[in-house]
């Protein structure tokens, strides 16, 4: 039996931190049942200390999960250290993880301290977490750039002082996979007692190496590895989560260590994120791309039809796609179509929610001649989305002619009352977009628009992901549809509507209420 690589996901803290992906409390929790689901070992919820809002986020993900351990991000201050134990109270299994810089710019010009105050702060910090948890990490900030020679002093220290896991972080994405290899296993090799912590990875993508130097630190010992969904976080992101588990799995030839994910669960997380966030996966993304397991040219195919392992190095089902092409089409019917999404890792809680999405699987088959899983995800992912929807899409007719100005007639449902408007545009879409305004009045600011194409072909779903802010806050919508201009509503119904339900967000009081 090999060695346990423990899996860290830090998706709902630095995965947060990518600019936009801000998540509200629910959608925080949405997350964590899934990464609970794919068996995930710790999940960092958030940064207690930043805001109420997200304070409450980690409160509740502590209060509901059970299976993984439920940790929270503290600066080496008391106050971040109290305020991270106190909303981790209901935990299960807790960690708080306490982080200060070690790197020479870091420390002269961010924190102002000497060396030897940084290594008292460490201590104290540990020291202080220990009270509330014998579970504790702690982080030298930018161990990339820091002189080994101090890592290896405040290491030492704070082992003693009771860290139970010290994770080196590539804060700013700047090592080679080569040197940062070597340098995990230098750090094991001199620290006297380091055989007393699990040591731990957390690489950033500035130059596209986070998952390299994962794994090299992973080749040096590393027992556990950072990482989120879709490699989402600050700046170019962190390491992948999907991909750092698909290598360790793949190359057990290479790996010494094996993770107890349930790979299965890996696209169902991957689209849950993108939806929650509004960033799109890109379809060549390993693993959970829409081409990750699709054969193109004729010699592949040739060679997948005669011996898979030709052209596969892993099976789509392992990491949840349906490898066979669908075969639902608008004869299909209710236990066909529940049958295939259960397959595709797709549950219901109750049979309304299955109708729901069977109606609109039904009305998509009408249009489309190829229902793939893509589609289903997509039409799915939007069913649960608009189950509690204040304002609902009625009716919306665009005309939009060479030489004309395009316009749009748009009935809305809003609070149980039907309203109908018409407005022009620059484009069928922003008249869409006016006449949405026209009725709601939300008065907020499209800051991002973008169309995905979720399958091949003309007759393929669009997927429209919108980014609206106002006064402040920001919201992100999704809407999916096989008419561009209908999914365009419906993003924008989507946003709206998160950013009208007053419900614990990060800013209460900034949310806006009238409609
Ligand atoms: C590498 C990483 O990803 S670390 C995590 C980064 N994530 C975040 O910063 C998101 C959440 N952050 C926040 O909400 C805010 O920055 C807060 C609540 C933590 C702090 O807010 P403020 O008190 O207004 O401070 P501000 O953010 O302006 O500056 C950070 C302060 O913390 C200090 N600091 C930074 N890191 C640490 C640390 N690990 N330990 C102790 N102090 C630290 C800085 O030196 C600075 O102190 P100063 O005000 O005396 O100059
Ligand atoms: C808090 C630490 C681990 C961090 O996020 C980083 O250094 O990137």
């Amino acid at each position: 039996m090999t060695d346990k690589l423990i899996i860290f996901d830090t998706t709902l803290r630095d995965g947060e931190q990518s600019p936009g992906a801000s998540m509200t409390k629910e959608e925080k929790v949405r997350i964590a049942k899934a990464l609970e689901k794919l068996r995930v070992d710790v999940i960092e919820a958030g940064f207690p200390v930043a805001s109420p809002g997200d304070f409450a986020a980690v409160q509740a993900v502590a209060n509901t999960i059970k299976d993984s351990t439920v940790c929270g991000l503290a600066r080496a201050l008391d106050k971040d250290i109290d305020c991270a134990a106190e909303a981790l109270k209901g935990a299960v299994s807790a960690r708080i993880h306490t982080f200060i810089a070690t790197s020479p710019v870091h420390m002269e010009m961010k924190l102002h301290m000497s060396p030897q105050q940084v290594l008292e702060q460490a201590v104290q910090a540990v020291k202080r977490a220990r009270q509330y948890t014998d579970n504790v990490e702690f982080s030298p900030e930018d161990a990339g750039r820091s002189e080994t020679d101090f890592l290896c002093r405040i290491i030492e220290a704070v082992i003693n002082a009771g860290a139970t896991t010290i994770n080196i972080p590539d804060t700013v994405g700047y090592t080679l996979p080569d040197r940062f290899g070597k340098l995990m296993a230098e750090l094991r090799e001199r620290i006297p007692n380091s055989d007393r912590a699990i040591f731990s990875v957390h690489c950033h993508n500035d130059l596209g190496l986070a998952v390299a130097n994962s794994l090299a630190a992973v080749m040096n010992g590393a027992r556990q590895v950072e990482c989120t969904i879709n490699g989402l976080g600050e700046r170019a992101g962190n390491a992948a989560l999907e991909e750092v588990v698909m290598a360790v799995r793949t190359r057990q030839d290479v790996f010494t260590c094996h993770t107890d994910l349930d790979t299965t669960q890996i696209l169902t997380c991957s689209r849950l994120v993108s939806n929650i966030t509004g960033f799109p996966v890109q379809p060549n993304k390993a693993i959970v791309g829409a081409n990750a397991f699709a054969h193109e040219s004729g010699i592949h195919q040739d060679g997948v039809i005669k011996h898979r392992q030709t052209y596969e190095i892993m099976r789509a089902e392992e990491v949840g796609w349906h490898a066979n092409r669908m075969v639902l089409g608008k004869h299909s019917g209710r236990n066909a179509f529940r049958e295939r999404l259960k397959q595709i890792n797709i549950e219901f809680e109750s049979e309304e929610a299955l109708n729901a999405a069977f109606a609109r699987f039904k009305a998509l088959a009408d249009k489309k001649h190829e229902i793939y899983d893509d589609d289903l995800q997509a039409l799915v992912t939007d069913t649960l989305t608009s189950e509690h929807e204040r304002i609902k899409l009625v009716a919306l007719k665009v005309c939009s002619e060479m030489g004309e100005t395009p316009c749009a007639n748009l009935t809305l449902n809003m609070d149980s009352v039907e309203n109908s408007v018409a407005a022009q545009g620059s484009g069928p879409v922003d008249a869409t977009f006016k006449a949405i305004e026209a009725l709601v009045n939300s008065e907020s600011r499209l800051l991002v628009y973008s169309v995905n194409s979720v399958t091949g072909g003309t007759d393929a779903q669009g997927e429209v992901s919108v980014r609206l802010e106002k006064e402040g806050q920001i919201v992100n919508g999704q809407g999916a549809d096989t008419d561009i201009v209908i999914a365009s509503a419906k993003a924008y119904l989507n946003a709206l509507n998160k950013m009208l339900t007053p419900v614990d967000r990060k800013h209460p009081q900034k949310v806006a209420a009238p409609v």
